[in-house]
């Protein structure tokens, strides 16, 4: 869609920070700013806000933003947005003039037997989220919502069709053997897809900062990596992770739990602070740190096999890991200079005999939800 775009007030109106932290050197931009920015396919969502689906408009925009000495925070999503999500926007906000966030269900970290097509997309919404945020941040003074980017399967790959396959045919980045380890052993072309997907919105968006979640630590782990092996000229910044009330982790995928298995669901995390607590309590070898957290997970399991089909829930405990944090390879024992992360994932399998009345959340109770949560021990010295 052609479109003439006018010079969003923003650029004439609001104070901008060059540097981050503490936005010191406050100041109005020169005019006329981005007087080079001719983004013919950007749809202007909001005052500030730009919609893009193609490669060349944004990179058009983002050359001008660079003239313009200001700085791009990058967040890159799958959509179906939550307030993990918009922790990381605000973050970015705070730390750069522009915050640029990309939607895009990627589908070559999607193994073929995954749920890609179940994935939950909620565009519409997602964008009145985007909307309101940008509104608070306006009053804020921090940094805005400057774009968001959604292309679309051929844009992002442009030679080959995404192949998921585990040959995988087509242009890949890879980290062996991180990306093979804990979420790569159950889900053997993940980090590949997300490495990959990664590596082409960082050339596209040319960010100052990249924002990720602790949530999927292994995910960071991989993106540090990414930009240290690659000389990617960008800085990586972990958000942390946002919880429910009772320490859930927010995930998109959590709309398919239901009632039932959304209760059990905490099974993880309060595992893992399990295994926490041992490290506070002096403890480093890895069965003395681990063993609470097994022994918990398998109580769970136990009291609910012991349930009726009606009311129980079923659950695999995928692994439960103890490792080093630059290598997310398994621990004999934590170095306390270094510390170390604790993980865990979990499948949460399909609810059995479900009721007349009951909440079952997307898709029935019947897609397997995997859930996973993270710790970090931090170093002691
Ligand atoms: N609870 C959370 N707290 C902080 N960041 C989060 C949280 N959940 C997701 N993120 C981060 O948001 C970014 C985009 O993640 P994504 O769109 O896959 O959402 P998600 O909730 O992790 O979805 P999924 O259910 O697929 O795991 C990632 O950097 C991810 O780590
Ligand atoms: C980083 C990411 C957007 C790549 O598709 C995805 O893995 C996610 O949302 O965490
Ligand atoms: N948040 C990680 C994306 C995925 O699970 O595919």
């Amino acid at each position: 869609m052609a479109r003439s775009i006018r010079l969003p007030a923003v650029f004439s109106l609001r104070a901008f920070a060059g540097k981050v932290p503490g936005r010191t050197s406050v100041r109005q931009p020169t005019k006329p700013a981005l007087r080079n920015f001719s983004a013919s396919h950007a749809l202007r969502l909001l005052s500030s806000t730009h919609i893009f689906h193609d490669v060349a408009p944004l990179r058009s925009y983002r050359r001008d933003l660079l003239l313009n000495k200001r700085t791009v925070g990058l967040v890159p999503t799958m959509g179906a947005l939550h307030d993990g999500h918009l922790s990381l926007v605000r973050q970015a906000a705070a730390e750069n003039t522009d915050v640029f966030v990309t939607v895009y269900v990627n589908p070559t970290q999607f193994g073929l037997n995954e749920d890609l097509a179940s994935y939950p997309k909620t565009w519409e919404t997602d964008l009145a989220m985007l909307e309101s945020l940008d509104k608070e941040l306006a009053k804020s003074g921090a940094g805005r919502v400057s774009a968001i980017f959604a292309p679309n399967t051929k844009t992002m790959y442009p030679t080959l069709p995404p192949d998921s396959s585990i040959p995988g045919v087509g242009s890949f980045v890879e980290m062996r053997p991180l990306g093979q380890l804990l979420e790569g052993a159950s889900r053997p072309v993940f980090f590949r897809g997300v490495a990959t997907v990664c590596m082409k919105l960082f050339n596209i968006c040319a960010p100052e900062r990249v924002y990720f979640g602790q949530k999927d630590i292994q995910q960071t782990v991989v993106i540090k990596r990414l930009v240290k092996d690659f000389h990617l000229d960008t800085e990586v910044r972990i958000g942390p992770t946002q919880r429910e009330g009772d320490g859930l982790a927010m995930s998109s995928r959590n709309v398919y739990l239901g009632a039932r298995r959304r209760a059990v669901g905490i099974v993880l995390n309060q595992a893992l602070r399990r295994a926490e607590s041992q490290y506070h309590d002096g403890k480093r070898k890895r069965g003395d740190i681990l063993w609470p957290a097994n022994a918990h997970a398998d109580g769970v399991l136990m009291e609910q096999e012991a349930l009726e089909p009606q009311e129980r829930v079923r659950f695999e405990v995928d692994y439960i890991s103890l490792a080093d944090p630059d290598t997310m390879e398994e621990l004999d024992e934590v170095d306390e200079s270094k510390g170390a992360i604790l993980s865990g994932a979990v499948k949460m399998l399909p609810v059995e005999s479900p009721g007349d009345d009951e909440e079952l959340g997307v898709g029935g109770g019947q897609i397997p939800v995997r859930l996973i949560d993270n710790i970090v021990l931090s170093p002691m010295r």
